[in-house]
């Protein structure tokens, strides 16, 4: 079985578009959670442009296991050890971008990296990192002892020449090292269908499709059906 973690950020941009509280994004994770979700993912960025810090303490509070997204910044790393979600995934960021466009840089910052990573996990929290399907970055993520990566599939979402073979290439990578597989990034209806073959891929994280097919077929209908097409 293939979990589903359910991305509810872009609940959180039509909320502040007019500066109020509907929609919530807290009762979207909740009817995401009825629908079939495993899980619910949140990004707290920098600029908050989104999600919020109240919005992730009230996360934390429901049934599913919440994967805060996140910087590798202190502040971040506060937040989180205090919040104590089930899962931290590091995420690179930058200001300007529209959304994450590539995958976290392990292999130039490993020193940077491991005391953050220690404190998290000091703090009960898996901690995953978010990068793209490549060799060195695979094996940086080992020599850093995490537990799972979550590959990057927007290139192959985007419909790079190469992309799904580079990601099962990657897939295989981390298997040989016993990390677990999760992935995620501009994923849909149709293009989820050829991940499924990853091996042993544990986990799907999917947010903006999934908001956005909402729009028109209600999240309920959307999560139930991303859930049973990764799951045949
Ligand atoms: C890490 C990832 O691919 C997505 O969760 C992305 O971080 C979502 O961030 P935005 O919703 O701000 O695009
Ligand atoms: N880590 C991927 C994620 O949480 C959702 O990404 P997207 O489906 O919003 O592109």
């Amino acid at each position: 079985m293939i979990r589903l973690g359910v991305n509810i950020d872009h609940v959180a941009t039509l909320r502040n578009a007019r500066g109020g509280n509907y929609p919530d994004p807290v009762e979207a994770a909740q009817l995401a959670i009825k629908a079939g979700a495993d899980g619910i993912t949140a990004h707290l960025r920098e600029d908050r442009r989104h999600i919020r810090d109240a919005d992730m303490a009230r996360l934390k509070e429901l049934s599913a296991p919440l994967n805060f997204e996140m910087a590798a910044t202190e502040e971040m790393v506060d937040i989180a050890a205090r919040l104590k979600p089930h899962a931290c995934c590091l995420v690179p960021e930058k200001r300007e971008e529209v959304t994450t466009e590539g995958g976290l840089n392990v292999a130039s910052q490993i020193n940077a990296l491991h005391p953050k990573i220690l404190k998290l996990q000091d703090a009960g929290i898996r901690v995953s990192l978010f990068i793209d399907p490549d060799i060195e970055q695979i094996r940086a993520a080992k020599e850093l002892n995490v537990p799972v990566v979550e590959l990057h599939t927007g290139a192959y979402a985007h419909g790079g020449v190469g992309e799904l073979e580079r990601l099962e290439k990657a897939a295989k990578e981390v298997e040989k090292l016993e990390i677990e597989l999760h992935a995620g990034h501009g994923l849909t209806f149709e293009n989820v269908i050829p991940i499924l073959q990853l091996p042993k891929l544990k986990e799907l994280n999917i947010g903006h499709f999934l908001i956005s097919n909402a729009v028109f077929y209600g999240l309920g209908y959307s999560v139930k059906k991303m859930k049973d097409l990764i799951n045949p």
